[in-house]
């Protein structure tokens, strides 16, 4: 016996049943026993002057008029009777259950539990309750296919059965530091506390549990791929010198920082797995292309995946020229699903013969008909556009080379622990010199003949402009109706200056087209929906309009405005927008008051929680069942500095005080191989 026995092995669960379970991610024994409620109803009785209008509450009195039986059509029904409760004669009814009638007896003792209703003096009832003792009933989450009683039932058959099996797993220095409960009575108390108290101990102790049990993982799963998949890259110095000597620019303290650390990351022998975070305009993509030259210079061939066509071309684009400033002559090919059969097949078959140097690509890299000679390096840019299943295709694909992922949208502090655990970050958190703060303004919308005005002054300038029309998610096509609105209306209102469109539903080509006019001015305003969200860097559009800018959420806002104030000059960002929503307000204040990345996400956090926080499903946020990673921030921040302890001591897996422990993970490694 053991509680990794399948489900199956209780009475009662049959194969059907399993599936049900196991859609609830119970398999084994040891899932159900941690499959945790997550309230409970209090059933310990109260008085009605102790009990709050709305209040889920157990009355126990003598029932003081006989009870009444109304049936309504065919189904419905209500039974009606009242409980003396103290000096409160309360009037009870119960709904739909008919045969409540029989049981109640005028003069009888009753202990009822329902919800209270304090005007009408009334109590609309749940259930009649039995058992005579102060207890806490917990409430599991159930399913349509399974009812939370049921699950009750298992539980507490389960526990009947394996309590003896349960032994601990947090190893006992821990135990003893934390002040955990025994495993056992961590359990007992989860599923059947005896107060209100003995839950939240045993809460505190099973959230520890998770939180440590999780942290061990990621630790075990950055060693073995440490140990593993490790490539060393033996890039040539000189090179990267003369590389970034020759460019127009000096870098930034925080460039140089974040290079020297992913350059001696390459070096080591170990797996690479960094996560480079940094403000829009802060320069990641210089950052990438070292990394790529440094794998190159050590005979390796690099690779960097975008999410859109547009960014794609413009990487390429970006990365042949700095190469070939610096007298590089590297060949660096593009990788889009627009690309022609033929051209595609020869791409693919130079790619394999290792005679392209750089591949830069959409999805179209992760097909499964590309194959490369020899890849040192992958940069996964905008990282929290692909999904995990993406990136790990990428690694499997190219037998695991080390890994660069960029993202602009800083995770705030608070998550990343929990969501970028296996990945070491490195931060770019300082701005390339010269730069202005972009100045930000909100407006309403009966101000927008006003800044149309504005803008034209500033065309006569020398300045170009984005303005990007409000999205309109359910319709492609009326999103696209109304870029074309504002498009004609601006072309002529703008005269002389000539006024562009990007939208969706253009041809790469023509998209290429368009950004192509834009960045050589040859058109002075470019009309676009979101297209042009992540990545575009034109140095001379210095304004950013927003139109409806409510409709957008502070990250994606963020982003847009960082298409702007990417050189030396003043820029602007206009936010056009009536929010209907405190919400809404919140957000155009929040963009305005600060143009740091960082703080907006914090900001973005606190706003609308940290289910909805954008790239936080796909960064691969695993899900908790007992701890809050964020309200718990310091029990996970202790819980991975216990990992770590633990992993760096010699011997740790073969340490009789750790026996539990590791058999515990060896069993259970198969829930995480998302990670893999
Ligand atoms: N140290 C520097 N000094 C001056 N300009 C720089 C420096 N580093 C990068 N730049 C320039 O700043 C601009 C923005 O850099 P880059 O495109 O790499 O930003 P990014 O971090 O990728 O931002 P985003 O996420 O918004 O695309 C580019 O035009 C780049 O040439």
């Amino acid at each position: 016996m053991s509680l990794f026995d399948l489900i199956t092995k209780l009475p009662g669960v049959g194969e059907k049943r399993a599936l049900v379970l196991k859609q609830l991610g119970i398999r084994t024994i040891e899932d159900l026993l941690t499959y945790y409620p997550y309230r409970y109803d209090d059933l310990a009785s109260r008085l009605p002057s102790q009990t709050d209008d709305g209040q889920k509450v157990t009355f126990k009195g003598t029932i003081s008029s006989p009870a009444l039986l109304l049936r309504f059509g065919y189904k419905k029904s209500r039974v009606s009777f009242h409980l003396l409760v103290g000096h409160d004669n309360i009037a009870v009814s119960f709904f739909n259950q008919p045969w409540i009638k029989e049981q109640i007896e005028l003069g009888q003792e009753m202990a009822v539990f329902g919800v209270f209703d304090a005007v009408h003096a009334s109590l609309s009832g749940q259930k009649i309750i039995h058992a005579d003792n102060d207890s806490l009933a917990a409430i599991y989450p159930a399913s349509q296919s399974i009812h939370e009683k049921t699950i009750q039932q298992l539980v507490a058959h389960a526990y009947q059965q394996y309590a003896d099996e349960i032994v601990e797993i947090v190893p006992a220095d821990l135990r003893q530091t934390f002040r955990l409960l025994p495993r056992v009575q961590q359990i007992h108390d989860m599923h059947f506390p005896d107060s209100a108290q003995a839950a939240k101990l045993a809460r505190r102790s099973a959230a520890f549990e998770e939180f440590f049990l999780f942290q061990m993982r990621i630790q075990l799963l950055k060693i073995s791929s440490a140990k593993h998949q490790g490539r060393q890259i033996n890039y040539d110095a000189a090179v990267i010198e003369n590389f970034i000597a020759q460019l127009p620019y000096q870098l930034t303290h925080a460039q140089e920082k974040v290079i020297q650390e992913v350059l001696s990351d390459l070096k080591r022998p170990l797996h690479m797995n960094r996560l480079l975070q940094g403000d829009v305009g802060s320069g990641k993509t210089i950052v990438a292309a070292v990394a790529m030259l440094a794998s190159i210079s050590a005979g390796f061939q690099a690779a960097i995946m975008v999410p859109t066509e547009i960014l794609a071309q413009q990487h390429a684009s970006n990365l042949s020229n700095l190469y070939e400033n610096a007298g590089l002559h590297l060949r660096v090919e593009l990788l889009t699903s627009g690309l022609k059969a033929a051209a595609r097949r020869q791409v693919l078959q130079d790619l394999e013969n290792g005679e392209i140097d750089v591949i830069v690509g959409t999805h179209a890299l992760i097909q499964p008909d590309v194959r490369f000679h020899h890849l040192g390096l992958a940069v996964i840019d905008e990282q929290h556009r692909f999904g995990v299943k993406q990136r790990a295709t990428l690694r499997k694909q190219a037998e695991n080379p080390d890994i660069l992922a960029m993202t602009a949208t800083p995770i705030p502090r608070t998550l990343a622990i929990t969501a970028y655990g296996e990945m070491t970050i490195s931060t770019i958190d300082e701005l390339p010199q010269g730069r202005q703060k972009i100045i930000t303004k909100w407006v309403k919308s009966n101000q927008t003949d006003h800044v149309f005005d504005w803008i034209k002054g500033q065309l006569a300038k020398g300045a170009q402009a984005y303005v990007v029309t409000p999205l309109i998610e359910e319709s492609e096509s009326l999103d696209v109706q109304n870029a074309e609105l504002i498009y004609d209306r601006l072309k002529s209102e703008l005269l002389p200056y000539r006024v562009s469109l990007l939208h969706g539903r253009l041809t790469n080509d023509e998209k290429q087209q368009v950004i192509d006019d834009f960045s050589n001015n040859k058109t002075q305003v470019l009309v676009t929906t979101t297209v042009i969200e992540v990545g575009v860097d034109i140095k001379n559009a210095t304004i950013m309009v927003i139109l409806d800018a409510d409709r957008f959420g502070i990250a994606q806002l963020h982003q847009l405005r960082g298409r702007v104030g990417r050189g030396d000059k003043q820029s602007y960002a206009i936010l056009v927008s009536d929010p209907k929503t405190q919400y809404g307000i919140d957000r155009m204040e929040a963009i305005a008051a600060t143009t740091d990345g960082f703080v907006l996400a914090e900001k973005d956090l606190e706003l609308r929680g940290p289910g909805d926080v954008i790239g936080i499903k796909q960064a691969g946020m695993p899900e908790f069942n007992v701890g809050d990673p964020i309200h718990d921030l310091k029990m996970m921040e202790t819980a991975q500095q216990s990992a770590i302890e633990i992993t760096s001591r010699e011997n740790w897996d073969t340490d009789k005080n750790n026996a539990g422990l590791v058999k515990y993970l060896s069993l259970t490694m198969y829930r995480y191989k998302d990670f893999d």
